[in-house]
């Protein structure tokens, strides 16, 4: 099974999900973050460079659907294909940073190749505060990252509210980011791997139950 970990930039989505990979076993695949050649360029110049940065995560994201075997482990995405384009790109759109023909020849792009998408199974949002993913990008220090807007991720962090509430393709859990530390501190480390095991434990329950019935419901 897949299970989506989304959140906005410097929530904890490759801090998590490699936690998981050691605690629990799951697989992890990881964003193609620094194969995009031109995220630099597009922090540097929104105008010029959002729509090439989008399609380059576009296909990387459907890229990595289509290798993937579910052959019954656990799988870790690092980022949704949804978040770049319920968040992201929408976000770019609003802005004026991508046009009206480039979002729908975006969107087309989108919707054509979406036709044999699966949803995840599961999906885990990490959810936090303005202040609290300024001081985790601050932390990580990326370069190009260095100057992103506060108003910038605001917006990203709106629109994942307003999405994650209203997507309803798989189970959903919210880890707590602003509350759990579970980068240095140990007892939270436990928390969130129990909360994520219980989670995905239901799920797994869930579909063996479906498959044991014949996949009525
Ligand atoms: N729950 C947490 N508590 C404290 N620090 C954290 C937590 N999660 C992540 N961090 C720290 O915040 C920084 C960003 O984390 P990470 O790279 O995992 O974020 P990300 O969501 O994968 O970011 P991106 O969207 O840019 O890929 C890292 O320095 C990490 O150590
Ligand atoms: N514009 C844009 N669209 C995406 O779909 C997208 N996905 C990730 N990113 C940026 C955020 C982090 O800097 C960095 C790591 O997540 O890459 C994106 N940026």
């Amino acid at each position: 099974m897949i299970i989506g970990i989304c959140g906005n930039i410097g929530a904890g989505k490759s801090s998590l999900t490699s936690l998981l990979q050691k605690e629990l076993g799951f697989t992890a695949v990881y964003e193609a973050v620094d194969e995009n050649p031109f995220l630099e360029d597009f922090y540097r110049d929104m105008h010029r460079w959002a729509f090439h940065s989008q399609l380059f995560f576009l296909i990387k994201r459907f890229d990595f659907l289509k290798k993937v075997k579910d052959e019954g482990t656990v799988i870790l995405q690092d980022r949704t294909i949804y978040e770049d384009v319920e968040i992201f790109a929408r976000n770019l759109h609003m802005m004026k940073y991508i046009d009206e023909r480039d979002w729908k020849l975006y969107h087309d792009t989108f919707t054509t190749l979406s036709d044999h998408l699966t949803p995840p199974s599961g999906l885990i949002y990490i959810k936090c505060s303005l202040p609290t993913l300024l001081k985790r990008i601050q932390k990580r220090g990326r370069g190009y990252e260095s100057d992103i807007d506060p108003r910038y991720l605001e917006r990203l962090n709106n629109l994942y509210e307003e999405w994650f509430s209203r997507f309803e393709l798989s189970p959903k859990l919210v880890v707590d980011g602003d509350k759990l530390d579970f980068v240095e501190n140990p007892e939270d480390r436990k928390i969130v791997l129990e909360q994520v095991s219980g989670f995905v434990k239901n799920i797994a329950t869930g579909v063996q139950s479906k498959l044991f019935n014949g996949g009525k419901t």
